[in-house]
């Protein structure tokens, strides 16, 4: 793969305008790292702020509706990210599945929204424990990529602006890493779903992972072939704690 590795940081619904220094120093931080694309998603009240605030990184929201405008209180549209510079959006998270009851269907409708309205996309995936356990971790994941990912888009439009993040549920905030071995063996499963859908040009759809990933583990889970990437939750809340990762991902282990 010739992309850049993608180091997303999603703050969820943390922080607050004082995590403005913390941006800004991940920001003046990223020009050190010129071979790692660098993004923040902060909650949607500071997303201007932080837009206005960095120029190095990108900046992205953490969910979108379908619509682009209406009578949907509390929602924010793809179009209006993308009026206040958004680069991308974060869809279908775990937590907006278990949270919200959102499905893949709605999963799907989102990104297409955020697609025509110039935004770049990172899909979510992922299974639980119990599906881990009961071996259809593969299956699960490869059923949310088939019904979560916008099939109608051209090749050229998801090679260019679909990400796809892997996060095993039970990896998320909880301090357990999946294996490299299982990350390795997921990301191929998405990958060969991508490639139904889109061809050869899904070999350019970076597929990041996510979960308890930290300084510490960032550089062998980010050497691990297929990984484009990660999205990174509590690690991301702190400078200190994000550019350790962005570092790994600049210099991976071999
Ligand atoms: O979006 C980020 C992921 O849910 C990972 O969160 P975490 O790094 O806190 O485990």
């Amino acid at each position: 793969m010739s992309q850049r590795p993608y180091i997303v940081g999603n703050w969820k619904m943390n922080g607050s305008r004082a995590m403005l220094s913390e941006a800004r120093a991940v920001d003046r931080a990223a020009q050190r790292y010129p071979d790692v694309e660098i993004a923040l998603a902060p909650p949607f009240p500071f997303l201007g702020s932080v837009r206005e605030a960095v120029t190095a990184i990108g900046v992205g929201g953490q969910d979108c509706h379908t619509a682009a405008k209406g009578a949907h209180t509390g929602d924010v549209s793809a179009a209006m990210l993308a009026d206040i510079g958004a680069d991308f959006v974060i869809l279908g998270h775990s937590e907006r599945r278990r949270d919200h009851g959102e499905d893949d269907a709605l999963v799907r409708a989102k990104a297409e929204a955020a697609l025509a309205a110039g935004l770049g996309v990172i899909i979510c995936v992922g299974e639980t424990l119990e599906e881990r356990d009961a071996g259809t971790a593969e299956a699960v994941v490869s059923r949310q990529i088939e019904g979560s990912v916008p099939a109608g888009e051209s090749a050229a439009v998801a090679a260019s602006r679909l990400a796809v993040a892997y996060e095993p549920v039970w990896a998320i905030g909880t301090g357990r890493v999946a294996a490299v071995e299982d990350v390795i063996a997921m990301h191929v499963a998405v990958r060969v779903r991508l490639a139904a859908i889109f061809g050869e040009e899904a070999e350019k759809i970076r597929i990041l992972y996510g979960g308890s990933v930290n300084g510490e583990n960032a550089a062998s889970l980010l050497a691990a072939p297929g990984v484009g990437g990660a999205l990174v939750g509590g690690a991301s809340l702190t400078a200190d704690a994000f550019l350790p990762i962005v570092a790994a991902a600049a210099q991976p282990e071999g």
